[in-house]
C-alpha cells in the first residue's frame, strides 16, 4: 500500500518550502518537470516507506503508547495497548516509545519540526472537574487528514473547542494537550462568538462556498463587519503568539484554513526567517466573489507573506492567484504570484485520507461485529447513507427531498431500503445551523411519517457522530453512498467509502458540486433519477445511473474508481491518470470522467 495521501501531500508542501522560493516543479501551472519530481517522490516515498515499517514495528512490538482512544475519546490518563488500526493516535500521541522496560527516543527526534496551526486541534476537551479534562477526536475532514500525517516531528497549535477562563483550567488542559503533543490557543468566549461564529463561519464559509450572505441577516452581519473582522485579527495574533513561544530555529510552520488568513503575515512580522505554509481546506472562490468582501485586500495580502499557499484542487489556485492580480494588482507568474521580486509559490495539493487505517479497520473484529449486527438490523432492505456535518454545504435537505420523491413514486420499495443519514451537529452556535437543523428534522419527520409503517421508517437520522469503527462499518455494508455537497473543498467521506467497501463494492453517488450553475431543484431530480436507475435495471456493467455526465458520477461495482488520492482505489483501480491539478482523471475513449468538487472521478460504463 502506498503512503497515504495526507503524508504525500505533507511531503509535496514540505519540498515546495524547503525549495525556499528558488525552483518549483509541480505548480498549478508548470508540468515540464513532473517526471523528475515523481521519480523523486517515488524514491522518497519508499525511504519513508521504510522508516515508517521500522517505527511501526517498535511500536506493534511493544504496544505502549500513552492515551488510548475509545468511542473517539482519549483517556488521558491510561497507558494501554493500542489496536493496530488506531495508529492515528500516533499523530496526537506523546514521542516515545518503550522497549524491553526501557524508555527511548524514537527515530522522530531526528526528524524535521513542524508545527502544525489550525483553528481546530485534532481533540476536543471536555471538562470533567476543576483540573480534569476528557480529550475527544474532533470530527471534520481537516483533522482526518491532518491525523495521517506520521513522517514529521510535529505539534499542534490551536483551539481545543473550550473556553477555560481560570488559571487552573488553562494549567491542567495545556498539560493534557502536552501529552498529545497539542498547544492550546485560549480564545474567550466574546471573541469566540465574534472570530470563529462570526467571521470564519457567517461570513467567510459561505462566501467560499458561493453561498452569499444569509439573507435576514444580512444587515446584522453588515453592521458587525467590522467588530467580526478585528476580532478576526486579534485571534489570528493569538495564534502567531503561541506559535512564538514554541517555534524552534529551523522549523517549519504550517498554517490551516480560512480561519487563519492573516496568520502568515502575523509570523512573518514576528520572525522574516520562519519558513511558513498555509493551506486552504475549503474552495476559493472567483475573484468576484472575493471582491464583495471589504477585507478582500487586506486577507490577500496576509495570505502572500507566506511562503507556499496551497489549494486542493487548480481551480482554487487559479481563483486565488486571479484574485490577486485583480484586487492587489499584482502580477500572477507560473510559479505564484510576484510582489516587488519576492514570490509567493502557489500549487494545489489535493488532500486524501490515510486509505490502510479504514482498511485495516475493517478486519477487526469489533467492526465485523458491528457489520453482522448491521446487517441483521436492515437485512433484506437496500442501504443508503450519507455521513455529513449538519452544514449548509453538504446537500442534505436536498438529498433528503430526493429521497423522498423517489418514495413518492416507487411505493414498491417504501419497504425495501432505508437512508441512513448521520449529522453530525457543528458550529451549533451560529443561527444559520440553528435553522438547518430546523428545517432537516422537520423534512425527516414529514418522510418518515408519511411512509414509515408500525415497525419501519425510511429514514434513520441521527444528530450525533458515530465512532470510528461503527462508521467503517456503515461503510461497509452500505448498497449506495449519498455525498450531496452543493460545494464542498473536498470531502474525504466519499474516499472513507470507498476505502471499506473491498468486498461489497456498492455505488458511490457525488453530486458535481463545484459548479456555479448547481441549482437546487435540477439536482433533486437527477438524484432521484439515478435512484430510479439504481434499482431498476440489472445491475451488472450497466450504467444507466447519469443523464448529464457533467453533473453526476456513478460507479456499479462493477465498474472502476479512478483516483489518485487513495492507494486503495488506486491499487483496485489499476492505472491513474492525473490531470495537471493532480486530480481526478484525464479522458479516454471509453471513459465518462471527470473531476469533481467532491475530488472523485468514476468511471462509467
Ligand atoms: O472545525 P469545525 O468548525 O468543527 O469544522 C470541521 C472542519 O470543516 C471544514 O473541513 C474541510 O476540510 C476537509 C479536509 O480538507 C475537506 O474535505 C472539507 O471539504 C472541508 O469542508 C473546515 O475547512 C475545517 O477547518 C474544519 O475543521
Ligand atoms: O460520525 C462521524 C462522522 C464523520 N466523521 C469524519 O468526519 C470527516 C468529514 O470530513 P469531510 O472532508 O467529508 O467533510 P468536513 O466535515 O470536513 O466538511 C470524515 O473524515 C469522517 O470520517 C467522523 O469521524 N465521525
Amino acid at each position: 500500500m502506498g503512503l497515504n495521501v495526507a503524508a504525500r501531500m505533507h511531503l509535496d508542501v514540505m519540498d515546495e518550502l524547503k525549495k525556499s522560493n528558488i525552483i518549483v516543479d509541480d505548480d498549478y501551472y508548470n508540468t515540464s518537470n513532473v517526471l523528475r519530481t515523481r521519480l523523486e517522490r517515488l524514491l522518497k516515498e519508499r525511504e519513508l516507506k521504510r522508516s515508517l515499517k521500522s517505527y511501526n514495528e517498535d511500536v506493534h512490538s511493544n504496544g505502549a503508547i500513552d492515551g488510548n482512544i475509545v468511542d473517539g475519546q482519549i483517556l488521558t490518563s491510561k497507558t494501554e495497548s493500542l489496536p493496530a488500526e488506531e495508529e492515528l493516535v500516533n499523530g496526537v500521541a506523546p514521542n516515545k516509545t518503550v522497549r524491553n522496560g526501557r524508555e527511548r527516543q524514537d527515530r522522530r527526534h531526528s526528524k524535521q519540526r513542524l508545527l502544525v496551526v489550525a483553528n481546530r486541534l485534532p481533540v476536543s476537551a471536555v471538562r470533567k472537574g476543576e483540573a480534569c479534562w476528557q480529550l475527544e477526536v474532533s470530527v471534520g475532514g481537516l483533522v482526518s487528514a491532518l491525523l495521517g500525517i506520521t513522517e514529521f516531528e510535529t505539534r499542534w497549535v490551536g483551539w481545543a473547542g473550550v473556553n477555560v477562563p481560570d488559571e487552573i483550567g488553562r494549567k491542567s488542559l495545556t498539560e493534557s494537550l502536552a501529552a498529545k503533543r497539542c498547544i492550546p490557543v485560549f480564545l474567550d468566549e466574546d471573541l469566540v462568538h465574534l472570530y470563529y461564529n462570526g467571521y470564519c463561519n457567517n461570513i467567510l464559509w459561505p462566501l467560499f462556498h458561493y453561498l452569499g450572505l444569509p439573507n435576514e441577516d444580512w444587515l446584522a452581519t453588515i453592521c458587525s463587519f467590522q467588530s467580526q473582522f478585528d476580532a478576526y485579527k486579534k485571534a489570528n495574533q493569538m495564534f502567531a503568539d503561541v506559535v512564538k513561544e514554541h517555534y524552534q530555529e529551523g522549523d517549519i510552520v504550517w498554517c490551516h484554513d480560512y480561519h487563519l488568513m492573516f496568520l502568515p503575515k502575523c509570523l512573518k512580522e514576528q520572525n522574516s526567517n520562519i519558513k511558513v505554509g498555509w493551506f486552504l481546506h475549503t474552495p476559493f472562490p472567483s475573484s468576484e466573489i472575493h471582491r464583495t468582501m471589504p477585507s478582500r485586500s487586506e486577507l490577500l495580502t496576509a495570505v502572500l507573506a507566506a511562503d507556499l499557499v496551497g489549494f486542493h484542487t487548480y481551480d482554487y489556485a487559479r481563483h486565488f492567484v486571479s484574485a490577486c492580480t485583480r484586487i492587489l494588482g499584482l502580477e500572477g507568474t507560473p510559479d505564484g504570484v510576484e510582489d516587488q521580486g519576492r514570490l509567493t509559490r502557489v500549487a494545489a495539493f489535493p488532500i486524501g485520507i490515510d486509505s490502510d487505517r479504514f482498511l485495516r479497520a475493517i478486519q477487526l473484529p469489533q467492526v465485523k461485529n458491528y457489520i453482522k449486527e448491521f446487517e441483521e438490523r436492515f437485512g433484506g432492505r437496500k442501504v443508503m447513507l450519507g455521513v455529513d456535518r449538519l452544514d449548509m454545504i453538504k446537500g442534505i435537505p436536498q438529498k433528503l427531498l430526493a429521497f423522498e420523491k423517489f418514495l413518492e413514486e416507487n411505493p414498491d420499495w417504501h419497504d425495501k431500503v432505508v437512508l441512513l443519514q448521520i449529522a453530525v451537529p457543528t458550529r451549533t452556535d451560529v443561527p444559520e445551523y440553528q435553522k438547518l437543523t430546523c428545517q432537516v428534522h422537520e423534512i425527516v419527520g414529514r418522510i418518515n411519517g408519511r411512509f414509515g409503517t408500525l415497525t419501519t421508517v425510511p429514514i434513520h437520522h441521527l444528530d450525533r457522530s458515530l465512532d470510528f469503527h461503527a462508521l467503517c462499518a456503515l461503510y461497509a455494508i452500505t448498497d449506495v453512498a449519498l455525498v450531496t455537497s452543493l460545494r464542498d473543498g473536498m470531502n474525504l467521506v466519499s474516499y472513507e467509502f470507498v476505502a471499506c467497501q473491498a468486498s461489497k463494492k456498492g455505488v458511490l453517488i457525488l453530486s458535481e458540486g463545484s459548479s456555479q450553475e448547481i441549482d437546487a431543484l435540477l439536482f433533486e431530480v437527477e438524484v432521484r433519477f439515478v435512484l430510479l436507475c439504481i434499482f431498476y435495471p440489472p445491475r451488472p456493467h450497466i450504467q444507466v445511473g447519469y443523464k448529464d455526465p457533467t453533473l453526476l458520477f456513478v460507479g456499479f461495482g462493477e465498474g472502476k474508481i479512478y483516483t489518485n488520492m487513495t492507494s486503495t482505489a488506486k491499487s483496485r483501480a489499476g492505472p491513474v491518470y492525473p490531470t495537471r491539478s493532480g486530480g481526478g482523471v484525464q479522458g479516454r475513449p471509453n471513459l465518462q470522467t471527470g473531476y469533481t468538487g467532491s475530488g472523485f472521478a468514476i468511471e462509467v460504463r
